[in-house]
């Protein structure tokens, strides 16, 4: 990490696929470490006073990227916060410098045979898999795999709750955190 904030003091980013759990275990990590909790596209829909979809369809989703790196810059500016990103923002090379600079980044990483049981639950909200096939889904899968790669650390959320998940990001966590002190 090339910043000068002190390890413990530095945000928690959650990067991953659209539906790993970005938002839900983001959410159950800030509880548990007693932090603000920020999801960037719940603050993208707030000031639009609009859902995703709506957003996508009313300004077209190149408003959404822009308003998405607004949103990045900003945070990435403060410390102690959880921050979970939308399933695209790294395809923007400023945000993931910005986060990887600035922040602790945890790439959430699922199989394709885990994640596409999910499919029912997201589609509706998720304007990106909409009007794809299976087929073009798990390419875009494998496609967004690669602008993960850039992170700090990596956990593979296949099995197990929400809750388990963010037990084991905290117990990573602490051993780092004790490890540089
Ligand atoms: N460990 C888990 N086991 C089972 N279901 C889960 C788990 N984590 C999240 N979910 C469910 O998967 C769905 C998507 O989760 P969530 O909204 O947290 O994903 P996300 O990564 O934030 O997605 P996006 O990139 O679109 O913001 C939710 O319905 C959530 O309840
Ligand atoms: O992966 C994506 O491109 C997206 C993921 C969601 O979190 C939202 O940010 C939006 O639906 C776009
Ligand atoms: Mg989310």
């Amino acid at each position: 990490m090339t910043n000068h904030v002190p390890l413990r003091e530095q945000n928690i980013i959650f990067i991953g696929f659209m539906g790993v759990g970005k938002t839900t275990i983001g959410q159950k990590v800030s509880e548990r470490l007693n932090r603000t909790f920020i999801d960037i596209d719940e603050e993208i829909s707030r000031e639009f006073g609009m859902s995703i979809p709506e957003i996508f369809k009313e300004y077209g989703e190149k408003t959404f990227r822009e308003k998405e790196k607004e949103y990045v810059e900003y945070y990435t500016n403060q410390k102690f916060q959880v921050i979970s990103m939308g399933g695209g923002a790294f395809l923007q090379d400023e945000i993931r410098d910005m986060c990887l600079k600035s922040s602790i980044v945890f790439f959430l990483d699922m199989t394709w045979e885990s994640w596409k049981e999910r499919i029912d639950i997201l589609i509706d909200s998720r304007p990106v898999l909409q009007n794809r096939s299976m087929e073009e889904i798990e390419a875009l899968f494998y496609e967004r795999k690669d602008i993960y790669s850039a992170h700090h650390f990596r956990m593979e959320i296949d099995s197990g709750s929400s809750e388990e998940a963010a037990d084991n990001i905290i117990g990573l966590l602490e051993l780092e955190w004790n490890r540089n002190e």
